[in-house]
């Protein structure tokens, strides 16, 4: 929605609206207000009522996605659709209310925004499968591939298309937790960008970038949520050897993780000065500190950045 100064109350585009200001409380329309301030009605609602989605493949980034954006409320579940192939187990994504096809024309016909999600060594084939219909149809398509660049996704269509290159990850199964990029192509609207923005925005975190950077964000936010599991697994480990059990241990070891992961997002501030303000000197926190030094933590980390990052380039070659 449109932001003002006011404080709005709402929930969906009818009834009556509650603004505060300075005081003052007025009741209106939904429609009324956005008449006197002119402004575009472009709600979540409104998304949810007029925009129909559908994901091909329906394995686990298109369920994260689709539960992310019905629980979002931007998407209704019965403008949600998927397809897969019939022997897929689709059932954790039908039972977020997503309709599920077992061919991807039928999807393709039913929607306006076609989002991509299978394997990056089958998006060139989907995409020659669907070229008719997303050419007669105008679709706005939305590819998640690791790897898979705009330029090669532009020569496997008959005809020019609206094309959003996107890098998600999972955590967008829980709306405000996903990391996202995207980047449109040279036919792209300012409202397909805009479109674009809405939706990954409301699965959490979303920036629009240049494309030459989606490697690296694939190595770091795309593929970074295994990497902090895998961190949250040895954090809870340590917890174990030193006595304590298991299941607190993991609870312990996630909320660490959340708990430091908000103080970085809320505060701005750089994390090396939160590590100090948590390291006493003399204390616990810097003999962990220096454990983890010698075990090459850092340098751990950057490597695996820098291997995804590798990799996603590596499998755009050739493509
Ligand atoms: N998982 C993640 O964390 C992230 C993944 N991505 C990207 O998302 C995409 C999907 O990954 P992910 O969800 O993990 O993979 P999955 O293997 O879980 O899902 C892929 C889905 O596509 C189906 N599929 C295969 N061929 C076709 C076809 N021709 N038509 C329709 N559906 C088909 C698969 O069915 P079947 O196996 O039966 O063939 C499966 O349902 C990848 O390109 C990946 O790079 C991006 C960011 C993060
Ligand atoms: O591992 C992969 O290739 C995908 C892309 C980013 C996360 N998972």
């Amino acid at each position: 929605m449109a932001s003002t100064d006011a404080q709005v109350s709402c929930s969906g585009m009818s009834g009556i609206w509650i603004l505060k200001q300075e005081n003052c409380t007025v009741m209106v329309s939904p429609s009324a207000f956005f008449r006197a301030h002119s402004l575009e009605i472009t709600s979540g609602a409104e998304m949810a009522q007029t925009n129909t989605v559908g994901f091909v493949g329906a394995g686990k980034m298109a369920t994260a996605m689709a539960k992310g954006f019905i629980e979002s409320g931007l998407f209704h579940s019965s403008n949600t659709f998927a397809s897969c192939p019939a022997n897929w187990d689709s059932s954790e994504i039908q039972e977020a209310g997503v309709t599920v096809y077992d061919e991807n024309a039928q999807v393709a016909e039913k929607v306006n925004i076609l989002i991509l999600a299978v394997k990056p060594d089958v998006v060139k084939e989907v995409l020659q499968e669907l070229s008719a219909t997303i050419a007669k149809r105008n679709l706005l398509v939305i590819s998640v591939a690791a790897g898979v660049a705009i330029e090669s996704m532009e020569k496997a269509l008959e005809k020019p298309a609206r094309i959003i290159r996107v890098m998600p990850n999972t955590p967008a199964l829980y709306p405000g937790y996903g990391a996202c990029v995207f980047c449109p192509n040279s036919i792209c609207t300012s409202e397909d960008a805009a479109l674009a923005e809405k939706m990954f925005s409301s699965l959490g975190f979303c920036s629009q970038i240049d494309e030459k950077l989606i490697d690296a964000v694939t190595g770091l936010s795309g593929s970074g949520p295994a990497y902090v599991f895998t961190f949250i697994e040895a954090l809870s480990d340590g917890g174990v050897k030193m006595g304590l059990p298991r299941d607190l241990s993991t609870k312990l070891a996630a909320q660490t993780v959340l708990g430091a992961a908000k103080m970085v997002t809320a505060s701005g501030t750089h994390p090396a000065v939160l590590r100090d303000a948590v390291a006493s000197p003399g204390g616990t926190t810097i003999h962990g500190l220096h454990a983890l030094e010698q075990g090459g933590l850092r340098n751990a980390v950057i490597n695996a950045v820098e291997a995804a990052t590798k990799r996603s380039t590596e499998m755009g070659k050739g493509k």
